[in-house]
């Protein structure tokens, strides 16, 4: 992903001490800095209905300002319960808005640097923090927030955690009950533990012997269920067999988060939703080799009564239909005998016979300055401490992911590098 450069773009370090205050490049029409009582107030021209009647934007203590277009984004202040860490100041309207915010924000932290990328999301680096912890992405019109905008109105933006290293791309399993997809992903988590991980779904079904909250599903009810979706939680849900299924962004952040490749088995609806959504991933159908053998696994699986069997398996006729026809799916797999097709789904996967089960791609954590700044050369972005003549890279060149979700594939790295100081955006 290309980091371009923006002439409009105001970016403000604003750290714990006032009087260090730094503005850069204000190109925009947005006016003037100034500071005054305890937090710094921004002042600016109010050009709504061609009267100047001039603004105040008075941040609170480790919030910051950055210029998108014509909205200025206040971030930080998590610590305060009455916040939500986000609003932006809208110049058209000449109004604060509080945004709905999605995604898992950032834990409270004091202090941080900004930079706008693409126009589109706002990179935010925490300051006294950890390489696993420091970036952050606040997208503000990434295609999944314009996505969000249609159902929620204007007011959306969503986090992203930024994620160093490799991470490959999620991998959606579909196919109708019973046909064995629960067997193959045992199967791949046991074979390969630190490589992947289930991306665990939110039900509205009662339990199964055996089955564990929190493990095989989060067990819920509808009620609550459906409070969430309203609230933006759910990347994606479907109502399959009579009960509410759904993927919580967080169950997606989650396995990420541990460095691992997410695994969703979800059924076709659901595959459709992921498809049309930022995601990314790898498309698998799994089919049985014919339906009377489908019925017989669903049968001697004995986890459902008489009824919900016929249900299951008058569902998978149109399940079979969609998932082989229509090109929605990358890899269609028939899972006759199991050995045969969990080695087709290792290929697939990329896990021929040399592949280290236990490879993952570590990334050693290392501790970023108390105080930085940062700017911008050769697309990649340099962490400046403040007070060390100390330099990190971060190279976002391979970027990949977003929200809904992590945004994987940054690289970071400490440079010898002199880095001029002229370059063409800081904080
Ligand atoms: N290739 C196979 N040959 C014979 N039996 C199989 C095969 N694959 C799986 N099974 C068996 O079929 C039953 C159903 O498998 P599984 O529970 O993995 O299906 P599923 O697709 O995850 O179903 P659901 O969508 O209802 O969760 C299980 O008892 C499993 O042991
Ligand atoms: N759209 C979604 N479908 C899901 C999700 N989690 C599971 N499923 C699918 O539901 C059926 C039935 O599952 P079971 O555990 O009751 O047998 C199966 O096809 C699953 O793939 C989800 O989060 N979203």
């Amino acid at each position: 992903m290309n980091i371009h450069h923006h002439h409009s773009i105001a970016i403000y370090f604003i750290p714990n001490h006032i009087n260090q205050f730094i503005p850069l490049d204000l190109e925009s029409s947005v006016g003037k800095l100034d500071l005054m009582g305890e937090a710094p107030v921004f002042f600016g021209d109010d050009l709504h209905a061609g009267v100047s009647n001039g603004f105040h934007l008075k941040l609170k203590e480790f919030e910051s300002a950055i210029v998108v277009g014509n909205k200025t984004y206040a971030i930080g202040g998590f610590d305060d319960p009455t916040s939500n860490g986000v609003r932006f100041f809208d110049k058209s309207t000449g109004e604060w808005v509080v945004p709905i915010v999605l995604g898992t924000k950032p834990n409270a932290f004091k202090g941080h640097s900004m930079m706008l990328l693409d126009s589109d999301r706002i990179l935010i680096i925490k300051h006294n923090s950890k390489s696993n912890d420091c970036a952050w992405f606040l997208e503000v019109d990434t295609r999944y927030v314009q996505e969000q905008k249609k159902k929620f109105g204007s007011g959306v933006v969503s986090w992203s955690k930024g994620v160093i290293g490799d991470a490959e791309r999620p991998i959606v399993i579909s196919g109708p009950s019973g046909v064995g997809k629960g067997t193959l992903i045992n199967m791949l988590m046991k074979d390969f533990p630190t490589m992947f991980g289930f991306s665990v779904s939110h039900t509205t079904r009662a339990p199964r012997e055996k089955e564990e909250n929190g493990v095989h599903y989060h067990f819920t009810n509808r009620s609550v269920m459906e409070e969430e979706i309203k609230a933006g939680k759910f990347l994606e849900f479907a109502s399959v067999h009579g009960n509410l299924y759904g993927t919580s962004i967080e169950a997606v952040e989650v396995v990420a988060d541990a460095g691992k490749r997410c695994i969703l088995d979800i059924d076709v609806q659901g595959a459709r939703s992921v498809r049309a959504s930022s995601l990314e991933a790898i498309f698998i159908f799994i089919c049985p080799p014919s339906f009377e053998e489908l019925e017989k696994r669903l049968r001697a699986r004995g986890t459902e009564t008489e009824e919900l069997i016929q249900k299951r398996l008058n569902n998978a006729k149109a399940e079979l239909e969609q998932g082989t026809s229509g090109g929605l799916f990358d890899h269609i797999l028939v899972n006759d005998d199991l050995e045969a097709c969990y080695e087709r789904l290792k290929e697939i996967l990329g896990l021929d016979g040399s592949t280290d089960a236990t490879l993952k791609t570590t990334t050693e954590v290392f501790a970023l300055p108390m105080e930085i700044s940062l700017s911008k050369i050769d697309g990649k972005i340099i962490i400046n401490s403040k007070n060390a003549d100390q330099k990190t890279v971060l190279d976002l060149t391979s970027m990949k992911g977003g929200a809904p979700g992590r945004t994987r594939g940054l690289r970071m790295y400490p440079t010898g590098l002199r880095i001029d100081d002229d370059n063409d955006e800081n904080t």
